[in-house]
């Protein structure tokens, strides 16, 4: 559990010549109860970490998609508490990692300290709190210091040099490196100076770099995960979940990660 975890999953898979990969999905989307199958869906179709959303109603740095998924998990009832009561039940049942993504707002409503708790329990193995900058990040240590859950730092092109560094330094569990600038999404285009951005962040990081925002099809998958350790695929998944089109979302995690028989 926790911070090894992530970073062992990862690290396994890189280690025998495949790239990880990380899908993104709303939790509740469509309804909570239908959590513990799709990510034993996920598990299944080679996934080595999973990113499950937390439905909030302000979500800033989300796209359309992802937007959209947010609403349907808040209209069916979902909330922090409901999220990490399911993953309680059925944790034992599911060995990848699993991260969460949140926005602060949920969390401090929850009680800072009792979330980091009731996630350990839960089984949480690391959580990406998008709009808590790195200087604000003491304000979390201080609840998260108990426990031995990641706190994942995401890195964008536009950062700056000495803060890319500190990013890449203060990471754990993985780094996400943001492949895009604006909100996630879709996108078609791979950004040019991807390549160099990912080689510094390599450098940089004692843990996994994984690229994400933006990527959408196996071809992209194969591109982009080879230029570091794998990558994160959030606004497409969600999409073919919610459409049901389950052999699509297996394509894509096996462009990365190869076929179950390769390995
Ligand atoms: O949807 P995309 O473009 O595939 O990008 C992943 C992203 O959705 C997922 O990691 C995520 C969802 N919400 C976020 C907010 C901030 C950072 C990352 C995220």
């Amino acid at each position: 559990m926790g911070k090894a975890h992530i970073q062992e999953a990862i690290e396994k898979v890189v280690e025998r010549g495949d790239k990880a990969f990380i899908p993104y999905i709303m939790a509740g989307d469509p309804d909570i109860s239908q959590l513990k199958e799709q990510l034993l869906f996920l598990e299944k179709s080679g996934a080595t970490v999973v990113e499950l959303g937390i439905p909030f109603s302000d979500p800033v740095a989300d796209g359309p998609t992802i937007q959209e998924a947010g609403k349907r998990a808040l209209n069916s009832g979902t909330t922090v508490k409901k999220v990490l009561e399911a993953l309680s039940s059925f944790r034992d049942e599911i060995s990848i990692p699993i991260v969460l993504m949140t926005y602060i707002n949920p969390l401090f409503k929850y009680g800072l300290s009792q979330f980091f708790k009731d996630s350990q329990a839960a089984g949480v193995d690391g959580v990406i709190i998008p709009d808590v900058p790195l200087e604000q990040r003491p304000l979390i240590d201080e609840h998260m210091n108990r426990t031995d859950i990641a706190l994942i730092q995401l890195v964008t092109l536009t950062s700056p040099d000495h803060r890319i560094k500190r990013l890449a330094q203060a990471s754990e569990g993985f780094l996400y490196a943001v492949t895009v600038t604006g909100i996630t999404g879709a996108r078609s285009a791979v950004s040019e100076n991807l390549e160099s951005f990912i080689y510094s962040l390599k450098k940089h990081s004692n843990v996994p770099v994984m690229a994400g925002f933006g990527i959408s099809t196996p071809e992209q998958v194969k591109e982009i995960s080879s230029l570091g350790d794998g990558v994160i695929v959030g606004s497409r998944v969600v999409d073919l979940l919610h459409q049901g089109k389950r052999e699509e979302i297996t394509q894509l995690i096996q462009a990365a990660v190869g076929t179950p028989a390769s390995h």
